[in-house]
């Protein structure tokens, strides 16, 4: 059904206006102007004591359409504004009272809308949210002056800044709603809710009038700076956030109406900018990387994968492990002896390293997953050493070390031992899947399941078809990536795959700056400044010199044309490096502190800048941070148009979102 904006009128003398525009009930222009109408309707005619403002189909609102901040009108300076006309001249000034009846979702323009209304009542485990700042924009019908008015100026705040929504149940507790009913009620109870507010029994409240939770000024500017300060640490090249404390701030020094104006000021100027043209593109491109071609729109349905074999323990092989029991599904991490094993399982549950968290006590520890769910996940592992209960897995996922004869000779097992309907996936993040499965004869069945590391916090899933994965296959992987939380994007074998293949000239570059005399601790501050969260020094550091050395050799062969050989990396091996893991690198690591620039790795990058020679007259060349970031990332993206121009990845924005949610690529660029 299309969008639609109904009024029904009841014996009762209640209004029922509902809008529709399945799934979510998304609000757009059209539909703004329509409740409008009904608005008015419901207002002039006589039969008419009280209006209940609710959705269709189960869902209050999804908010604003974010199309529309995609292609944003050129002029907008004539526009009305909704925030004004409609949600307070229309709704919480109407001269009937107006009950919201909120189920499913209220987020966004839905939840501003709800809020414009005298009261609300909602059905359970319902998400309230304003989450506009991860779009770029601030919310834009009224939000940044009703919410700290309803639920306080501190919890406003946080719910807008991280963009968290939270549960009708709490949303009760903080007087956001005023009474839950179940779903098949949820109409009736609003209904006679607004009847008692008509009747003077319940009191009639407009949102922009309550001053009862907003604190005293001094309290509420305090939380602001604090706030400020924040926001200029977690998010320092995103403008919404301080725009969004400044239209709090307004309306808290000169009341809501000033408040709205300066909210719908903002808004117009952060519609238009950069960082909303990232975020909403990266919203699509988020929600596109489901759609498969010949894969999701054939006609397949999944299969249900309850039990996955792990072949390692080690950091992948862990993080996996942890990733897949927290979705509830069942997981037989195997490894080559009791010892392994043991590390594998703590790593997992904790108290191998008595100084480290295990991957779920870090998950509680953060705040990411409750005790209960916690609890509930451990139950989900098994430890095995031997492949006896591999017949019952519905897949296997290999993550031992990038050796090919080993994981060759794992698959041949593999292929005797579990059934033949078991998917046969492979976590390697460079080694060609033809080569791996090359002595079985289950190819139709072998797939790459590449994570990121840490498994259990990066979002990304890269799902490696080659010529012959069945599309069943790659369809039940996409469906678990999904079941596990993870963004999967469906890509080609080729080496590097599409992630780390686009990334490698981002790797290789640093080196050839620092062989022609940048200082390499500058080179990660300006890609950091840049916003990436880590330099690639520090991003070698992390995944080990060893690790680097065996991918860089993988590229040397593929690209031999744009490749950069040094003997930079075999010189820090010589001399006892290997990254983070031995707490050596680039930087020292020690437990408990942050990185340091280690002053000691630079003898060695003089040896090799000897080595090599390549410095022009001998001198080191000059170059600005910019320049830096620009010969950094120029050869990235043109890797990455090479990946798209070989059919790789089905979207360039496939690679879009892979470089965001796998290699932290600063998303509002
Ligand atoms: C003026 C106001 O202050 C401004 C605003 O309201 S800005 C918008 C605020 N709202 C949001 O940010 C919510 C965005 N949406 C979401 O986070 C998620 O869609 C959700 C949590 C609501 C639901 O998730 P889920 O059930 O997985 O559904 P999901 O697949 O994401 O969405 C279903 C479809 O609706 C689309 N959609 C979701 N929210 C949308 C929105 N706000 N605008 C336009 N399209 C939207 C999706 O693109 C998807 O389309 P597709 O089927 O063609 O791919």
């Amino acid at each position: 059904m299309a969008m639609a904006v109904t009024m029904e009128v009841g014996n009762d003398g209640v209004a029922v206006i509902s809008i529709s525009n399945p799934p979510l009930n998304i609000i757009n222009a059209a539909m703004l102007a329509a409740l409008k109408e009904k608005f008015g309707e419901a207002t002039r005619r006589r039969d008419v004591k009280a209006i209940v403002l609710t959705g269709k189909g189960g869902r209050f609102s999804g908010g604003f359409d974010i199309n529309a901040f995609q292609n944003p009108s050129g002029d907008t300076s004539d526009r009305t504004i909704e925030s004004i006309d409609l949600v307070l001249n229309t709704i919480e000034d109407c001269k009937k009272p107006v009950v919201a009846a909120i189920e499913g979702l209220a987020l966004g323009g839905g939840l501003e809308l709800a809020m414009g209304c005298h009261a609300r009542i909602s059905a359970p485990k319902t998400q309230l949210g304003l989450p506009e700042l991860t779009l770029g924009v601030i919310p834009g019908l009224g939000g940044t002056q009703s919410l700290p008015r309803l639920v306080g100026v501190s919890k406003a705040i946080e719910m807008m800044l991280f963009s968290k929504p939270i549960m009708s149940e709490e949303g009760k507790l903080l007087g956001l709603i005023d009474e839950i009913a179940t779903s098949e009620e949820l109409v009736r109870v609003s209904r006679l809710h607004a009847l008692e507010i008509s009747d003077g029994r319940k009191p009639w409240v407009r949102s922009l009038h309550r001053t009862d939770k907003i604190g005293s000024l001094s309290e509420a500017q305090q939380l602001l700076r604090t706030a400020r300060e924040q926001a200029k640490r977690t998010a320092p090249n995103m403008p919404q956030h301080l725009a969004c404390l400044d239209a709090v701030e307004e309306g808290l020094l000169h009341g809501g109406y000033k408040g709205l104006l300066k909210e719908a000021a903002v808004s117009k100027e952060l519609v238009q900018s950069n960082t909303t043209k990232a975020l909403t593109h990266l919203f699509f491109a988020q929600r596109a990387t489901a759609k498969v071609p010949n894969i999701t729109d054939v006609g397949l349905k999944p299969n249900h994968v309850k039990k996955v074999g792990i072949i390692g323990g080690g950091i992948m092989g862990s993080g996996i492990a942890t990733s897949l029991m927290l979705s509830n599904i069942t997981v037989f991490l195997k490894e080559i002896n009791s010892e392994y094993l043991l590390k594998g399982m703590k790593t997992v549950e904790g108290g191998y390293y008595i100084d480290t968290l295990s991957n779920i006590q870090s998950l509680v520890a953060r705040g990411k997953v409750t005790q209960d769910k916690a609890r509930k996940a451990l139950s989900m592992l098994e430890g095995v050493s031997d492949y006896s209960e591999f017949k019952e897995m519905d897949m296997v996922i290999e993550a031992v070390i990038e050796d090919i004869p080993l994981k060759q000779e794992i698959f041949s097992e593999l292929e005797k031992v579990c059934s033949s309907c078991c998917i046969l996936a492979t976590n390697t993040s460079s080694i060609d899947l033809n080569v791996i499965g090359e002595k079985t004869k289950s190819q139709d069945r072998i797939i790459g399941a590449h994570f990121f590391s840490p498994a259990h916090i990066m979002p990304l899933l890269e799902i490696i078809r080659t010529e012959k994965t069945s599309p069943q296959v790659i369809l039940d992987l996409l469906t678990v990536g999904k079941i596990m939380k993870k963004v999967p994007i469906v890509v080609l074998n080729c080496t590097g795959f599409a992630v780390n293949r686009s990334f490698f000239p981002y790797m290789q570059i640093p080196h050839l700056l620092v062989h022609l005399g940048v200082d390499l601790f500058r080179i990660d501050r300006a890609i950091r400044n840049f916003g990436f969260p880590l330099g690639p020094f520090q991003l070698q550091d992390l995944g080990g010199f060893r690790l680097g050395k065996a991918s860089g050799k993988e590229y040397e062969n593929a690209f031999p044309d744009r490749t950069f050989r040094s003997p930079l990396t075999e010189l820090l091996l010589k001399n006892g490096r290997n990254g983070k893991s031995n707490g050596k690198g680039f930087y020292v690591h020690e437990k408990g502190s942050k990185p340091k620039p280690d002053p000691s790795v630079l003898p060695i990058v003089d040896e090799s800048r000897k080595l090599m020679n390549i410095m022009p007259g001998g001198k080191p060349i000059s170059v600005t941070d910019e320049e830096i970031t620009e010969m950094v990332l120029f050869p990235t993206i043109n890797e990455a148009c090479r990946v798209l121009d070989e059919g790789v990845v089905a979207r360039a924005s496939d690679l879009d979102v892979a470089s965001v949610l796998g290699m932290s690529f600063p998303s509002y660029w």
